[in-house]
């Protein structure tokens, strides 16, 4: 199933009456990218996926997958294959008719669709339970499953839409995992849309932040996290401390703060939070225009120096660790 298929979003634009969920983004995709879009809920995630895999209209703009324009061609013409946050599994179907499925839909006839099914099962490591129903499964089995099923029409791209949010915390670290070595396997794109900085840092290539109906920042994942364009980039990925200091505003990752006394930093600030979260402990000072800035210490740092609620304590960085924001 490897191609070299990328995929091209121009200025690609949503409207709902007169909501604007997507507002002319452009993107292109490398092929056999593991790509997440991110963002808070509402940013047009969704919407974009949406309009990918043909179940939305374009209401502006284009979608070129391989150098063909598929903006209004039907969902199954497009060479892309949607997963959905539900699965959507048919429920009076055994697991190996709902893999099956679209190529029944297209004719397929039933020894053909059955060896292709019975692959794809083998692939997400189904096999041993292609006779039962939806019902008779896990959430982490009925995943397989609706995996399988999307990829059975050997997409070039896959579409996820929060394809994790339904499983609990222990399943969903194993399926990322799971999805990452698919997507390894096959070659093929996958783009992924989640609201967690955590899955996307985890699973992605590359990063595209979104932010009311826009694109704020794309790029590799590290680059996205470690050198933040904007406040909200910085503010969302999680990690950082934004600080308005009279230069402009600079992001500065917790774990580069370094607690020192009030005559060695740069700045200083009174502790108004100690919180305990294992390997380390989090500091909380409140520094000049009431700014909230957090320092991650590990707990032995902490245990040789503890510092208490109310004391004044000094914050210094290295200037390479400090990035100038543009917004
Ligand atoms: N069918 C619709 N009709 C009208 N407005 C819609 C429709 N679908 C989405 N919207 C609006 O478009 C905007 C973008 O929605 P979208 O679902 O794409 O966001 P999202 O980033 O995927 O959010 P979430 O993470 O909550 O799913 C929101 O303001 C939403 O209310």
């Amino acid at each position: 199933m490897a191609n070299d298929s990328t995929l091209e979003l121009v200025s690609l634009t949503k409207r709902y009456g007169s909501t604007v969920a997507v507002d002319a983004i452009s993107h292109n995709f490398q092929a056999g990218v593991y790509a997440c879009l991110l963002g808070p809920s509402g940013c047009g995630k969704s919407s974009t996926l949406r309009m990918i895999a043909g179940h939305e209209d374009v209401s502006d703009g284009s979608i070129v997958l391989s150098g063909r324009d598929v903006s209004h061609l039907p969902p199954a013409k497009r060479g892309t294959a949607m997963m959905f946050q539900n699965y959507a599994l048919f429920p009076h179907l055994s697991v190996r008719d709902n893999v099956a499925f679209s190529l029944r839909m297209s004719g397929v006839d039933k020894p053909e669709r059955y060896k292709r099914a019975d692959e794809m099962l083998d692939l997400v490591e189904m096999t041993s339970l292609a006779d039962r129903r939806p019902d008779q499964l896990s959430g982490g089995q009925q995943q397989r499953v609706a995996l399988a099923r999307a990829l059975i029409t050997r997409p070039q791209v896959l579409l996820l839409d929060e394809p994790l949010s339904a499983l609990d915390p222990f399943l969903r670290i194993r399926m990322r995992a799971e999805l990452k070595r698919l997507q390894r396997e096959l070659g093929i794109s996958f783009i992924h849309v989640t609201h967690g900085q955590d899955e996307a840092l985890a699973l992605a290539d590359e990063i595209i932040v979104m932010n009311d109906a826009k694109i704020e920042q794309a790029g590799p994942a590290r680059d996205v996290f470690n050198k933040p364009r904007t406040a909200f980039v910085a503010r969302f990925m999680g990690g950082h401390n934004v600080l308005k200091l009279p230069q402009g505003h600079i992001a500065l990752r917790s774990d580069e703060m370094i607690v020192t006394t009030p005559d060695e930093g740069r700045i200083d600030g009174r502790v108004i939070g100690v919180e305990y979260q294992g390997t380390h402990i989090a500091l909380t000072a409140e520094v000049a225009g009431g700014q909230e800035v957090t320092a991650l210490m590990p707990d032995a740092s902490f245990l040789d120096a503890p510092k208490d609620l109310g004391e004044v304590i000094g914050l210094q960085w290295e200037d390479r660790v400090a990035h100038p924001l543009t917004a």
